[in-house]
């Protein structure tokens, strides 16, 4: 089939279903939570509040194999460069045996070095001049700090190492403010960084350099591809952790860039969370499209996205160690997929990657679900929850569950004006007062979303679920064409910027439109 045809297919489906309510396709068939809902062992995946039906799911496959998503999955497992702009070959699955390295690369040897190195961190025998380490600070910004930052927090429950602490922006209040309370003598500082050349995580590592003072030698370890930069910026090669190039940032947490996170959790809990993104890999590429997961959620994403037309989706892990989820799905999808042009460098015909944003609930319930509820833009929402609690109260998980399974219900059924009326009348109110506020009680439901449940959030399953969203993103990159692997768009603003310090730093003249030379005399002027 062709893709014209394929995307004929999916908007014919759209079409068919836009003007059906939920609540008429919950009536209408009783078995739909078994025919739109999957499960890879505990991970289950509920499409059946999304405003689909099992025919549009069979037009979006057909559109996935008309997109060759199956061969170009073939061709990246097998180390071919499939980031074409930077001809590299995308082979973060190769970290945690979902594929084979590239001939020569030791990925099992450096693992088993950077693990060492954990370890003997956390037992006290690579120590500070203070003593064993107490605390550990990475210094490192995108795929440098918020895989090891979102994990660490996930994982609390099985940190018994060192403290963890995560120092990312060049706003020197953030290095400031995290060691404040910290001993020099008792403290490593990891400086991650793949290039390391980036700005902001320089700076950071020359002022750690400087706050350790005599310390510095010793107390500094390095993770990046560029082991002369390190060397050069004078970490020993005893503590630096090397990776490779196939290994995109935003696909880097499985690599020696996991090292904080490893010495918090240690060495064995590091290999689980390898083995449940395993896990992940091997159903991606084995299971048949129509019951593959990561290639079912990047579907009903192109849905969405492109056949309802919606621009924005909430993350909202029902889960306050989640707390960074969507931060990090924020870089890993919105980098990889907020592309305009195909891999051939013409213009996209679709719109391609969605705007993600989100916090935890039951948080968010009382901040923004007012709007998701009662706006007047649908908002499609993906829940995510464990069944059951790790080191928490059994009686607040049920109220945690409860919301987020009411919410979902909420958003997709709705309440509507005659419930709303019927309600307040049962209540005794009066008639003009029903008449009042009946408007604005009504619910119009029909707003979709998605649950994705497990057991328990222990590193096997946030290693699947991380590798889950990893697939999602390489399966939509692949129907909708672009390379999901570069971010040229985040280069601009990076050059602008070195005129720009030199303007701050000493007045030296910047040439620049009327709005930021005006913006810099005031913040000259303001910061006297
Ligand atoms: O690891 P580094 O080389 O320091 O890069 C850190 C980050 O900065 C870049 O600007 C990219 O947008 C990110 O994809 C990357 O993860």
């Amino acid at each position: 089939m062709s893709m014209t045809d394929a995307w004929a297919a999916v908007d014919a489906a759209a079409a068919r279903l836009r003007a059906v309510h939920l609540r008429d396709l919950f009536a209408g068939d009783p078995g739909r939570f078994g025919r739109l809902s999957w499960q890879l062992d505990d991970l289950t995946i509920d499409f059946s509040k999304e405003k689909l039906d099992a025919a549009a799911i069979e037009s979006l496959v057909a559109l996935a194999r008309a997109a060759g998503v199956e061969a170009l999955r073939d061709r990246m497992v097998a180390g071919e460069p499939v980031n074409l702009t930077e001809r590299r070959a995308v082979l973060h699955m190769a970290l945690r045996g979902g594929a084979d390295a590239p001939a020569g690369d030791d990925v099992a040897g450096t693992l088993d070095r950077f693990l060492g190195f954990a370890e003997a961190v956390r037992a006290g025998k690579v120590a500070g001049s203070g003593g064993p380490f107490t605390d550990v600070v990475n210094i490192g910004i995108g795929g440098s700090d918020l895989g090891p930052v979102m994990a660490a927090r996930a994982l609390s429950p099985d940190r018994d190492g060192p403290r963890l602490h995560f120092v990312s922006n060049v706003d020197g209040a953030h290095f400031a403010d995290t060691v404040a309370a910290l001993d020099p003598a008792r403290t490593l500082v990891i400086v991650s960084s793949k290039t390391f050349t980036t700005l902001e995580t320089m700076a950071n590592a020359r002022l750690a350099r400087d706050w350790l003072g005599r310390h510095a030698a010793a107390q500094m370890a390095a993770v990046s591809t560029n082991i002369a930069g390190c060397a050069a910026f004078g970490i020993p090669q005893a503590r630096v952790f090397s990776f490779w190039d196939w290994v995109g940032g935003r696909y880097s947490l499985w690599s020696a860039i996991g090292l904080s996170l490893a010495i918090g959790i240690g060495a064995e809990g590091f290999r689980a969370l390898l083995a449940g993104a395993q896990a992940m890999d091997r159903h991606f590429r084995e299971a048949p499209l129509e019951r593959n997961l990561p290639v079912l959620l990047a579907l009903v994403g192109i849905w969405r996205r492109n056949a309802m037309g919606w621009p924005t989706v909430a993350l909202i892990p029902y889960d306050q160690r989640l707390e960074r989820f969507p931060a990090y799905v924020q870089q890993l999808d919105m980098e990889s997929n907020g592309k305009r042009v195909r891999r051939d460098g013409t213009p996209v015909a679709t719109a391609t990657g969605p705007v993600i944003w989100g916090e935890p609930g039951t948080n968010a319930q009382h901040s923004f679900f007012q709007l998701l509820h009662q706006g007047t833009d649908i908002v499609p929402v993906d829940f995510i929850a464990a069944a059951r609690p790790r080191a928490a109260d059994a009686g607040h998980h049920a109220l945690l569950l409860a919301n987020c399974l009411a919410q979902g219900q909420a958003l997709a059924f709705g309440r509507t004006a005659a419930e709303v009326e019927a309600e307040m009348r049962a209540d005794g109110k009066p008639e003009d007062e029903i008449a009042r506020l009946a408007p604005h009680r009504t619910f119009p439901g029909d707003r979709p979303s998605t649950t994705i449940l497990f057991r328990e959030l222990d590193p096997f399953a946030l290693g699947r679920l991380i590798a889950l969203f990893e697939h999602k993103v390489f399966v939509q990159g692949a129907v909708w064409g672009v390379n999901s692997y570069d971010q040229w768009g985040v280069e601009l603003g990076k050059a602008l910027a070195g005129p720009l310090i030199a303007a701050l730093r000493d007045g030296t003249p910047a040439e620049a439109d009327a709005s930021t030379r005006g913006l810099l005399a005031r913040v000259r002027e303001l910061g006297r």
